[in-house]
C-alpha cells in the first residue's frame, strides 16, 4: 500500500462537496490504508468527524499548507478495489453524476450504513388496524404530522416494511415509527430472514442436453473467445425458445472449466425463479444470486460468497453487474432489449456499458442474447461492431407458434364488449379440452385503472404529482406511483358530490372477474403487482400454475418474458396495440418485443403452440410484423425511420431535467440555461446537434416538484461528455437551492 496521502470522497451527497478531499496518513495508520478504505476524517472548518472513502494514494501532495490527518479507518479492510474504482470513473463521466453516487453503487450491500445487517431477523412494522380505520388517521395525520403519514401510507401499501427501508423511504425518524406504534396504529413484527434465498444443493443436477448444430456452432465461437482471452461482443440472436439459455450455459461451464468466471444478467426479479432454477442445476453451489427481492441480510450472504470464491456465477437483476469477480471469462446480459438494464436514478447507468467496460478490462465475451435484440444493438451487430450469431429454430419438434389476430372492432360491432373476444373465448375452451393450458397477457399500458366521476367527467389526481391515482380494489385505496400519495376512495365526487364516481379501465382484476364469469369451470392464477408483493410469491404463483395444472395465468408484464411451460400452447395478448400510443420513439420497437415475446411462450414442448393477438388496429405494420414473428423486417423499417428522424442509434439523445418545488424562476433558468448550452455547442462541440426546449415534461410534477426539460441530440463523444460536465459544475457553483439538475444520456420512457 504505497503513499503518505490519500484523497478521500465524503460520505455526504451535498453537490458541492463533490471533489476528492486530500488527507495526510498519521504513522499509526500507515500500512492500513488502501484504495477502497472507509475512513474517518475531519471536515470542514468546525473539524466534524465524518466518513468517506479513499479513492487515490500518492507520495506527495501538491497542498501548499498542513494537510489534516485520517482519524481512523474500519478494521473490516477496503471495501472495493481498484478495478472497481476504475467503474467508478467510467461511471462518474459517462453518466454525470457524484463520486459519492459512484461510490455507492459498488459498494457491498449494507456497507456504510448505520444499521449493522443483522444475522437472521429483521425488525419492521405492520399495518395494526383495518384499512378503513387507517384511511381515517391518515386524514389526521396528513398536515400534522406528515411524516407518520408517509409511513402509514407505507404499511398500507405493503404487507410489511422493514424499519430500515420506513427510515431510509420516507426520511423519517425512528420516533415516527415509534408514534404509530404508540396511537395503536401499527405494530412490530420480526420476520426471520432466510440466508440462503434458495438451497442451490436441493435442485436436483442436470447436464446439458445434446445441443442442435446451431447451438454448437454458437458455443464453439463464443468459447474461443473466453479460452483465448479475446474480448469480443457477441450478439445471440435467436427466436423465442431456441435455446439461448442453453448456449450460454454451456459457455459458462467452459470459462469455470478453465478457472474462470462469468457474470449472467437476466432482466426482471420474474424470471429469476425458473432461471435459478435452471443455473442451480447445472452450477450447483457455485452461484450466487443478487436481485432486489432479496434482503439486505441475504444479498451481504452472497456478496460475502462471491468475495471468498466459493461462488464463481453471478446470476442477477441489472446491479450484479457490480458483483466483485476475479478473472471474469464472460459477461452475458439475457434479453438484452429489456428497458430493466436502464438504472433509474443516479447514477442512470446501462448495464451493457458497464459490462461492456467490464468486459474490455477482464478481457472477457460478452454476449448480448435476445429474440428481438435493441434496434442498436443489432446496429452494431450489421456494422460489424458485434458479431452476429442467430439461431432460427427451436430445439424442439415444434416450430414457432402460429399466429392470429383478431379485430376488437368487429367485436364490439357484434356486440361483444368483453374484453375477450369470442375467438380468443373458443380457443380458451378448446385448450381446456385438450387438457393444455393457457397464458393471458394483459398490456398495462392500456389497462390503468383510474377513479373517475360519469356526471362531471372529474379524474381524482395526486396532490403532489400531475398523474391520476391508481385504484387497488383489495383495499378499497387509491395510490400514486410516483410519490406513494394513498386515500382512501371517496364515496362521492369530491367536486360535484355525485355518487356515481367509479374506476374506470380494465385492471388484471377485473379480466379475473370476467374469466371467472365466462368460464366458471377454469381454474385461474393471477400475477402482478398485487399478488406478488409478498416476498417469493412469484416463486409461489408459478409453482402453482406448473404443478397444479391451472388452467390460466393471467398477468402483465411479468408473464410475458422468460416463461418456460411445456404445457402453454396458448398464449392471448390482450390489447396489443395500446403501447404503442406512448408517446416515445421506441413505442413500436417495445410493442413489436413484448408481442413477439409474449407469443414465444406458446408451444414451448412436444405441442404446436398458437397465439391470438387482440387488437384494435389489425393493419399497422408492427402488429403485422409482430404476427409474422419476423425480426429482421420489422429491424429493417425501422431504422429507416430512425435514420430519417435522426434517432439513436445514429445520435444520441441527452435530456437535462429541472425541477423545482416553485414554478417561479424555474422556467427562467431553464431558458437561460438553454441559450448558455446551444453558445457552448456552438463554440466547443465537433458535429451536428439540435436543441429542443426547454419544455414542461409529460407529467408537469412530481413529488410536489415543478419539471422542465431541455433535449439535446447530438453523438455523445469526449467533446459533448465535457460540455455536459462542465454544465454540471456551472449548476451547482449557481447555488440555486430550490432547483436540481439531472443530466441523461439516451434515458428510457422519460416523464
Ligand atoms: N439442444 C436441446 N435439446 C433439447 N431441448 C433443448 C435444447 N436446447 C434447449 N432445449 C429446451 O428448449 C426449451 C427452450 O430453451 P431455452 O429456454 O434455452 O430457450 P431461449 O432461447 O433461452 O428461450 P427464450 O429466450 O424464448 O425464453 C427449454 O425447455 C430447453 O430446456
Ligand atoms: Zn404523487
Ligand atoms: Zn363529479
Amino acid at each position: 500500500m504505497e503513499g503518505k496521502f490519500a484523497g478521500v470522497i465524503i460520505n455526504r451527497l451535498a453537490l458541492n462537496i463533490d471533489r476528492m478531499f486530500h488527507y495526510s496518513i498519521p504513522d499509526g495508520l500507515l500500512g492500513k490504508i488502501d484504495i477502497g478504505s472507509h475512513v474517518t476524517v475531519p471536515f470542514g472548518n468546525g473539524n466534524k468527524t465524518v466518513d468517506g472513502f479513499v479513492l487515490s494514494l500518492s507520495n506527495h501532495s501538491d497542498f501548499d499548507g498542513t494537510l489534516k490527518e485520517i482519524l481512523s479507518v474500519s478494521e473490516s479492510g477496503p471495501l472495493f478495489d481498484r478495478e472497481m474504482l476504475s467503474v467508478c470513473q467510467f461511471l462518474k463521466q459517462k453518466y454525470f453524476c457524484s463520486y459519492i453516487s459512484a461510490v455507492k453503487t459498488v459498494l457491498p450491500p449494507g456497507s456504510g450504513r448505520k444499521n449493522k445487517v443483522s444475522d437472521k431477523l429483521i425488525r419492521g412494522s405492520v399495518l395494526n388496524v383495518p384499512y378503513d380505520e387507517a384511511f381515517d388517521a391518515l386524514e389526521k395525520l396528513r398536515d400534522k404530522a406528515p411524516k407518520q403519514c408517509k409511513i402509514l401510507e407505507l404499511l398500507i401499501q405493503n404487507d410489511f416494511v422493514a424499519d430500515s427501508d420506513i427510515l431510509f423511504l420516507t426520511g423519517a425518524g425512528y420516533q415516527a415509527i415509534r408514534a404509530l406504534k404508540d396511537k395503536g396504529l401499527a405494530r412490530q413484527e420480526t420476520v426471520e430472514v432466510f440466508r440462503l434465498p434458495i438451497d442451490y444443493e436441493s435442485i436436483p443436477r442436470s447436464a446439458s442436453p445434446v445441443l442442435t448444430e446451431e447451438q454448437q456452432y454458437a458455443v464453439d465461437r463464443i468459447c474461443a473467445s473466453v479460452t483465448e482471452n479475446q474480448n469480443n461482443t457477441f450478439l445471440l440472436h435467436g427466436v423465442t425458445g431456441s435455446g439461448k439459455t442453453e448456449v450460454f450455459l454451456n459457455c459458462i461451464e467452459k470459462a469455470l472449466e478453465i478457472g474462470k468466471t462469468a457474470i449472467v444478467l437476466v432482466p426482471e426479479i420474474s424470471l429469476t425463479p425458473q432461471m435459478v432454477t435452471r443455473f442451480a442445476a447445472r452450477f450447483g453451489k457455485k452461484i450466487a444470486v443478487l436481485h432486489s427481492a432479496l434482503s439486505m441480510g441475504e444479498r451481504a450472504d452472497e456478496y460475502k460468497r462471491i468475495k471468498s470464491g466459493e461462488a464463481r456465477v453471478v446470476v442477477g437483476a441489472r446491479s450484479a453487474i457490480f458483483a466483485p469477480l476475479k478473472n471474469i471469462g464472460v459477461i452475458v446480459i439475457d434479453e438484452e432489449h429489456e428497458t430493466s438494464y436502464k438504472a433509474e436514478n443516479a447514477p442512470t447507468y446501462h448495464a451493457r456499458e458497464v459490462a461492456d467496460f467490464r468486459a474490455k478490462q477482464h478481457g472477457a465475451a460478452f454476449v448480448l442474447a435476445s429474440a428481438t435484440p435493441s434496434v442498436e444493438s443489432f446496429y452494431q451487430a450489421k456494422q460489424g461492431n458485434y458479431q452476429l450469431i442467430s439461431l432460427t429454430r427451436r430445439p424442439t419438434a415444434q416450430n414457432l407458434p402460429t399466429v392470429a389476430v383478431s379485430d376488437m372492432r368487429e367485436e364490439i360491432k357484434n356486440g361483444n364488449r368483453s374484453c375477450i373476444g369470442l375467438s380468443l373465448q373458443r380457443e380458451i375452451r378448446k385448450n381446456k379440452e385438450q387438457g393444455e393450458q393457457t397464458i393471458l397477457f394483459l398490456n398495462r399500458r392500456g389497462f390503468s385503472t383510474f377513479v373517475s366521476c360519469r356526471s362531471c367527467g372529474f379524474v381524482i389526481k395526486c396532490k403532489n404529482c400531475d398523474v391520476s391515482l391508481t385504484y387497488h380494489k383489495a383495499k378499497n385505496s387509491l395510490t400514486c406511483h410516483y410519490c406513494g400519495y394513498t386515500i382512501k376512495k371517496p364515496e362521492v365526487c369530491p367536486n360535484c358530490a355525485s355518487s356515481f364516481i367509479k374506476e374506470f379501465g380494465a385492471g388484471t382484476q377485473k379480466v379475473e372477474e370476467e374469466l371467472h364469469s365466462l368460464f366458471p369451470d377454469l381454474s385461474v392464477i393471477r400475477m402482478d403487482v398485487d399478488t406478488t408483493s409478498v416476498k417469493s410469491s412469484h416463486r409461489a404463483i408459478l409453482e402453482k400454475f406448473d404443478k397444479e395444472k391451472i388452467d390460466i395465468l393471467l398477468g402483465t408484464q411479468m408473464v410475458a418474458k422468460g416463461l418456460d411451460f411445456p404445457n402453454v400452447t396458448l398464449v392471448g395478448v390482450l390489447a396489443a396495440d395500446q403501447s404503442l400510443f406512448v408517446d416515445d420513439f421506441r413505442a413500436g420497437e417495445r410493442t413489436f418485443d413484448l408481442i413477439t415475446q409474449v407469443c414465444g411462450r406458446a408451444g414451448r414442448g412436444e405441442k404446436q403452440g398458437r397465439a391470438l393477438i387482440q387488437t384494435y388496429m389489425p393493419e399497422n405494420s408492427v402488429i403485422c410484423q409482430a404476427q409474422e414473428q419476423d425480426y429482421l423486417s420489422f429491424y429493417e423499417n425501422e431504422i429507416e425511420l430512425r435514420r430519417q428522424l435522426n434517432y439513436p442509434p445514429f445520435c444520441d439523445i441527452i435530456s437535462v431535467l429541472l425541477t423545482s418545488p416553485v414554478l417561479n424562476g424555474l422556467l427562467s433558468y431553464a431558458k437561460k440555461l438553454a441559450r448558455s448550452i446551444h453558445i457552448v455547442m456552438q463554440k466547443d462541440y465537433d458535429g451536428a446537434f439540435e436543441l429542443l426546449g426547454p419544455s414542461e415534461t409529460s407529467v408537469t410534477k412530481i413529488n410536489g416538484r415543478f419539471r422542465q426539460r431541455i433535449w439535446i441530440k447530438c453523438k455523445m463523444n469526449r467533446k459533448a461528455e465535457d460540455i455536459f460536465a462542465r454544465l454540471r459544475s456551472y449548476h451547482i457553483n449557481e447555488k440555486n437551492p430550490h432547483i436540481n439538475m439531472v443530466i441523461e444520456n439516451n434515458p428510457f420512457g422519460a416523464i
